[in-house]
């Protein structure tokens, strides 16, 4: 596939500090991830993400993320948060995920009963999704644990954009970016000092790296060509 001046995007997810949310805006970053599931770490409450929510840049999506929670708890964070998107992690199933009204992403354990399956079958399961968070946890387990997705367990039949998640970091987003070719990637652990408290310095080097990536242009037969910005 020819990358020409293709962007990946950006997902930090598990932000719990508005600091943390300004520097991503600052940084570039598309989207920030606000974590409402309740086996998660990094979950904080509604009326906490209105501050968050309040420090993030113009142009930079509020992404909510859910793993099975009930629809009043969805309907309570989407009133303090006033997400762009939402993320579903847990055994919802289309209708529910559908039902509030805004564009989600289903979250899919590439480990375990949600393996193998085929993006045919994933399109069809969840025909109103905008596109699938493909995470190397496996499925019926939060997310957000730094376990490494298997590249060659992708399906190779995504029509919808798939963003990639799990394990990633400033060390492997690169080649991550340059074999999967996702349409965005997607990190909590690999920039963060604990649990919902991110560095500054990995943040920074997370979007450096995949800016790196991007600028360069693959032909169609795989080999690197020139950077479609710097023309090096
Ligand atoms: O991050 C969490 O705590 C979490 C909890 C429940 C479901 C999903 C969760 N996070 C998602 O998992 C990916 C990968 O995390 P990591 O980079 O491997 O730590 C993260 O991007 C979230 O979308």
């Amino acid at each position: 596939m020819k990358r020409a001046l293709f962007r990946t995007r950006i997902k930090f997810c598990g932000l719990t500090r508005a600091g943390d949310v300004r520097l991503a805006g600052e940084l570039g970053v598309d989207a920030v991830g606000l974590i409402f599931a309740g086996r998660s770490p990094r979950r904080i409450e509604p009326q906490a993400a209105r501050a968050l929510r309040e420090a993030l840049a113009p142009l930079v999506d509020a992404v909510a993320l859910f793993m099975d929670n009930s629809a009043g708890e969805v309907r309570d964070a989407i009133t303090h948060a006033r997400p762009t998107l939402l993320q579903f992690h847990g055994s919802e199933d289309d209708a529910f995920c559908r039902r509030f009204g805004l564009p989600y992403l289903k979250g899919i354990g590439l480990k375990g009963a949600e393996a193998g399956l085929s993006g045919r079958v994933l399109h069809a399961r969840y025909p109103h999704a905008a596109g699938f968070v493909l995470d190397g946890h496996a499925s019926g387990q939060p997310g957000g644990s730094g376990e490494r997705v298997d590249i060659a367990a992708i399906p190779d039949d995504m029509s919808k954009p798939y963003v990639l998640a799990g394990g990633l970091s400033a060390d492997n987003v690169y080649a991550a970016i340059r074999s999967a070719s996702p349409w965005g990637v997607d990190v909590a652990s690999g920039i963060e000092l604990e649990p919902g408290i991110k560095d500054g310095a990995l943040m920074r080097r997370f979007v450096e790296e995949v800016r790196r990536a991007d600028c360069i242009e693959l032909g169609d037969n795989g080999d690197i060509g020139e950077c479609n910005a710097c023309g090096r």
